[in-house]
């Protein structure tokens, strides 16, 4: 489900357009002028931790590392404990690692083996949903892990490179929130 209209256009008016970074042919999302805006970026954690409540969450993961900014104060505001999903070699604990396609190449997210506990249910949550790859490699580690998925959330799904399709078998049937298409 979309944010209600007028929440739609305030994330998306602080949500800058930057052509051909990181490389030519790519149009870059930049949130950055959304958390320079408390008004802005305090509407978004409100209406992400609103989806932790209605999802039942019990816990928030948070995808490093633009979803940590996100994923960080919405777990605050919800009462619920934060998870961070990592790239490969970050976490001193025993993990979880998981590798995914990327456009080119491959690329590996870990997470703590004990960080989450069997049948917890919990909400992803990131910035950006563009092939799908980074959150359906989160969703096989939660899996994993023994944990229910609640549902993932993003800021701002990418319609045209069809993440949401990619995504679909991983979710089974679990919720994907996208506070605004583009
Ligand atoms: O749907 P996908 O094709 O997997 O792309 C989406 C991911 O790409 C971006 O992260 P990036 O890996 O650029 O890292 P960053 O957050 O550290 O900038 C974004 O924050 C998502 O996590
Ligand atoms: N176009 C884009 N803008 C911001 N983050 C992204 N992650 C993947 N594609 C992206």
């Amino acid at each position: 489900m979309s944010a209600p209209a007028a929440l739609r256009e305030l994330l998306l008016s602080r949500i800058a357009d930057v052509p051909d970074y990181p490389k030519p042919g790519v149009m870059f999302k930049d949130i950055t002028p959304l958390l320079a805006d408390p008004a802005a970026f305090g509407a978004l954690t409100d209406a992400l931790a609103g989806l932790c409540e209605r999802h039942g969450a019990d816990k928030v993961v948070g995808l490093e590392a633009r979803g940590f900014i996100l994923a960080a104060p919405v777990a605050v505001r919800a009462g619920l404990g934060f998870v961070p999903v990592r790239k490969a070699g970050k976490l001193p604990g025993t993990t979880l690692g998981q590798s995914y396609e990327l456009e080119y190449g491959t690329a590996e997210i870990e997470m703590h083996a004990d960080a989450l506990k069997p049948g917890e249910r919990v909400l992803v949550i990131d910035d950006v949903l563009a092939t799908g790859g980074t959150a359906d490699a989160s969703l096989q580690l939660i899996r994993r892990a023994g944990a229910e998925v609640a549902g993932v959330a993003v800021l701002m799904e990418l319609g045209f490179l069809a993440g949401r399709q990619r995504l679909e078998p991983g979710l089974k049937g679990a919720p994907l929130e996208a506070l605004i298409t583009v």
